[in-house]
């Protein structure tokens, strides 16, 4: 998963014309903080008044996820909600917080949520890698300067910004709104 994860980062970081080196510096790679989590959502006899997990976007750079075939991720794009198809034997790779700081915006993390439904369970694993817990992730200097883009983001310890997430209701991109400029 790892490997995965450190490919996929390279190819989004040269889509952005930069060179690799400065993503694994910026980001201290080499302590990235991987997690896995479980979600287990039974049938709900009223899934019209429950809601999975509520929406919010992931803290971390990219969050690979794997689903067991039953429907209930959704995305909001353009301010609607979108069903998201699993696929077998695919994975989903959302963007999270992380991404959208250091590429100052270009690539935005998704909103997402779980919808519930009355029939099946639906399981997912959601692997979450993210920099090092211990760096200050701000906007990629280049990127900025480039294009005479402007700072768009302020720097904060990304183990400050889980404990942020973590100790309030999940809810939007709360966490990346206090820090954005
Ligand atoms: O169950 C899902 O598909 C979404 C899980 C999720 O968003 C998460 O664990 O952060
Ligand atoms: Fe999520």
């Amino acid at each position: 998963m790892r490997v995965l994860a450190m490919d996929l980062l390279a190819g989004i970081w040269e889509s952005l014309g930069r060179e690799e080196s400065n993503l694994t510096t910026a980001l201290d790679l080499h302590f990235c903080f991987q997690i896995f989590i479980g979600n287990y959502y039974p049938p709900c006899p009223q899934p019209e008044l429950a809601m999975g997990l509520p929406p919010h976007s992931d803290h971390g750079l990219l969050t690979i996820l794997l689903q067991n075939g039953v429907d209930g991720l959704q995305l909001k794009h353009k301010g609607n909600w979108v069903n998201v198809k699993p696929h077998p034997n695919s994975f989903l790779v959302n963007t999270g917080d992380h991404m959208e700081i250091i590429s100052n915006g270009r690539y935005k993390s998704v909103v997402h949520r779980a919808v519930v439904n009355s029939k099946s369970t639906r399981i997912s694993i959601a692997n979450a890698i993210g920099p090092s817990l211990d760096a200050v992730v701000v906007p990629a200097m280049e990127l900025v300067s480039d294009k005479g883009t402007p700072v768009a983001y302020n720097g904060m310890r990304y183990r400050e910004f889980i404990e942020h997430q973590q100790a309030n209701p999940l809810k939007d991109k709360s966490v990346l709104d206090r820090i954005r400029l």
